[in-house]
């Protein structure tokens, strides 16, 4: 997953976006970029690390202009190390564009080969979301009938883009001289927000992954864009949107009320927090009837992603709530770093026990989610250590067993922990006394409770089924050769190291735009 942004603003957007990454930040640590429209040119800075590393007050000093759009990525396709893959993305024709993405293209690769052979165009990294933008710039030549680019013009490529496109992709896009441009696949898988705000110098419009970032830079949140819809924001502040897509199925991603999304946004008007405290009182409810005679001391959370769900698991069961461990506040997620080696290292440096709270006791530990087992694994020894009796887990969603093919990067099978294990043969793997897994059905209830018209979720981590329904094992298997812990290589860098490499100035106006 990665995190994206677009303002129109009716000042200087620079600090809003900036501010607004900083919130998106849990969505992706590798690299960040921030690109903004003054007039008719471009400016963008962007490179390899987190937001505050990434941007000097000489490189926010340049970008200037009213709106812009910013990304955090946590790469799905390409590599971690390579700054040239740092997002947004820019392509000079038909008009200037800058795009930035969450998701991931599941045709990216037949994509590419069509863009050559027959659109001519020249694909230069291994990121799906340079094709993603290559396409939307062909559909719209296509769509603009002489020079003149209008609204029409703009929905007709979107629609391009779902006919096109498979896969994941919440979109942002800087269209030079006319406006900003924001989109969700027909299944809504990633999230997509809008927030206005109205002030004494006018109205300002913002997309965001999360609400989160709406609240923080003080906007108010309008709605979500709804799967396969496009909403365009003119330089004028003018709001336009339309339904782009022939067929729509809401279908969102189940992993982002589980781990992904901060449990202050509301997504798909459910609030996180709120479905993750359901989903520990589906899991208590499930340890009452499945293990009755499991005495059970303490409920402690895994650190941060559980903490609802452990608080209300132990609510329900009738039990102490205490704080095992504690955190090291500047230490990333663990789960989205890149490398097992990273990980399994980044725990022990993050998390450290209280010994009182586990001396003598049989304790509860609960995460979110078990995926690599990196986490569990390290936690249980870390317990037994500090002095616990027994050591059970309970996780608050079901064993993940499948790839990730929508933008989490979840690609190989052989590095989950649950793929070809039983619950038991997890539990033996993890060191557990005992291990209890959230129920699909029972994770799908707790999101359904706050939002009943969800008919459907992206589960293919769970169950298998990939919803975009055109997923085989073949290409599952490409993906896994391609993605199985993708390494630095002679071409990748880190931009921070050159001094201003990764930015760019860009003077894109043009008669033709208008
Ligand atoms: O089985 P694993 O491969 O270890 O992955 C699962 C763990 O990773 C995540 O934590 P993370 O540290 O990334 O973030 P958090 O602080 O938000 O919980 C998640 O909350 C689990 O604890
Ligand atoms: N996680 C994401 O959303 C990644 C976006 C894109 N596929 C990339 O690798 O940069
Ligand atoms: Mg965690």
């Amino acid at each position: 997953m990665c995190g994206i942004l677009g303002v129109v603003a009716t000042s200087l957007v620079n600090q809003l976006l900036y501010d607004g990454l900083q919130v998106l930040q849990h969505r992706g640590q590798d690299a960040a970029g921030i690109a903004t429209s003054e007039g008719g040119r471009f400016h963008m800075h962007k490179g390899s690390g987190l937001v505050r590393d990434v941007f000097r007050t000489r490189n926010m000093r340049n970008l200037e202009g009213n709106w812009g759009i910013g990304h955090v990525r946590y790469p799905t396709a390409g590599s971690a190390y390579n700054a040239a893959e740092a997002q947004p993305f820019y392509v000079n024709s038909p008009f200037g564009l800058l795009l930035a993405h969450n998701g991931n293209l599941t045709n990216s690769e037949a994509l590419k080969r069509e863009m050559f052979l027959s659109d001519l165009r020249h694909i230069n990294t291994s990121s799906d979301s340079e094709v993603l933008l290559n396409v939307f710039a062909h559909e719209l030549q296509a769509a603009c009938k002489g020079l003149k680019i209008d609204e029409e013009a703009i929905f007709t490529a979107v629609a391009g883009v779902h006919r096109r496109c498979r896969g994941a992709y919440a979109v942002v896009v800087m269209i030079a001289g006319y406006g900003l441009l924001a989109f969700r696949d027909p299944y809504g898988i990633r999230p997509l927000v809008i927030g206005r705000n109205d002030c004494e110098a006018g109205t300002e419009w913002l997309v965001a992954s999360e609400s989160v970032a709406v609240d923080v830079l003080g906007f108010r949140l309008l709605r979500d864009v709804a799967p396969g819809e496009a909403v365009l924001v003119d330089t004028g502040g003018r709001f336009h949107s339309r339904q782009c897509a022939a067929r729509t199925v809401h279908a969102p991603c189940m992993f982002e009320f589980v781990y992904l999304a901060r449990p202050d946004s509301i997504i798909d008007g459910v609030s996180v927090y709120e479905s993750r405290m359901k989903m520990g009182e589906y899991l208590a409810d499930k340890m009452r009837r499945t293990m009755p005679n499991v005495h059970i001391d303490v409920v402690i959370p895994i650190p941060d992603s559980s903490r609802p769900s452990a608080m209300q698991m132990a609510d329900r069961l009738d039990l102490p709530f205490r704080e095992g461990f504690v955190k090291n506040r500047y230490i990333g997620r663990t789960f989205i770093m890149p490398g097992q080696a990273t990980r399994r290292k980044s725990v022990r440096q993050k998390l450290n026990t209280i010994h009182q709270e586990f001396k003598g006791k049989s304790v509860l530990l609960v995460d979110d989610s078990i995926v690599r087992g990196t986490t569990s694994k390290e936690i249980v020894n870390m317990a037994r250590e500090a002095g616990a009796t027994k050591v059970y887990l309970a996780s608050a969603a079901p064993p993940v067993r499948y790839a990730n093919v929508y933008g989490i990067d979840m690609p190989t099978r052989g590095e989950l922990i649950a793929s070809d294990r039983s619950e038991e043969e997890i539990a033996r793997e993890i060191g557990a006394d005992g291990l209890i897994y959230q129920d699909l059905d029972d994770l799908k209830a707790s999101v359904r409770a706050l939002n009943p018209s969800l008919q459907f979720f992206e589960t293919s981590c769970f169950d298998g089924q990939y919803i975009t329904g055109d997923i085989t094992v073949e290409y599952l298997n490409g993906v896994e050769n391609q993605r199985s812990e993708a390494k630095p290589g002679k071409n990748d860098h880190n931009d921070q190291d050159d001094g201003d490499d990764g930015q760019l100035d860009l003077n894109l106006a043009s008669d033709a735009e208008r």
